[in-house]
């Protein structure tokens, strides 16, 4: 996923905020609260948890991507935008960080 995808789903995220609650999937968990939002998030992660636990790497990849998407769901029910979060990684490792990281891990 690159930022522009992420963005691209922000966009949608952030039009589903005014769309009625019937008509969507978003729009529905937009209209049942944060704690319904939490609850799916929390889901998403045991799903993660379940099927790394089954070491099938598509189901991984499936629910990972289930997990993001509840996420994003989540920044833009709170008003933030993916960006914030590549930011705040970016704060912490930078990309001459993540080289250093990764060959520090093969010594
Ligand atoms: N990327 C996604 C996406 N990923 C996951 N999901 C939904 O997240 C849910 C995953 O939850 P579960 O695995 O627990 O399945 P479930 O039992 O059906 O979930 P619940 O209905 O019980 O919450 C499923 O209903 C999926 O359809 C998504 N729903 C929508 N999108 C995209 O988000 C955009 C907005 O979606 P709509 O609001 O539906 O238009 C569109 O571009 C969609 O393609």
């Amino acid at each position: 996923m690159t930022q522009n995808t992420l963005s691209e789903v922000a966009a949608v995220l952030e039009a589903r905020k005014s769309a009625a609650p019937d008509s969507s999937y978003v729009a529905k968990l937009y209209h049942k609260g944060t704690d319904a939002i939490l609850k799916k998030v929390g889901e998403e992660a045991t799903e993660v948890v379940m099927a790394a636990k089954d070491g099938e790497p598509d189901k991984i990849v499936y629910e990972v991507a289930d997990l993001w998407f509840h996420t994003m769901v989540l920044l833009a029910e709170q008003n933030l935008h993916p960006d914030a979060v590549l930011e705040e990684l970016q704060r912490r490792f930078g990309t001459s960080g993540l080289v250093e990281k990764a060959s520090r891990k093969n010594d």
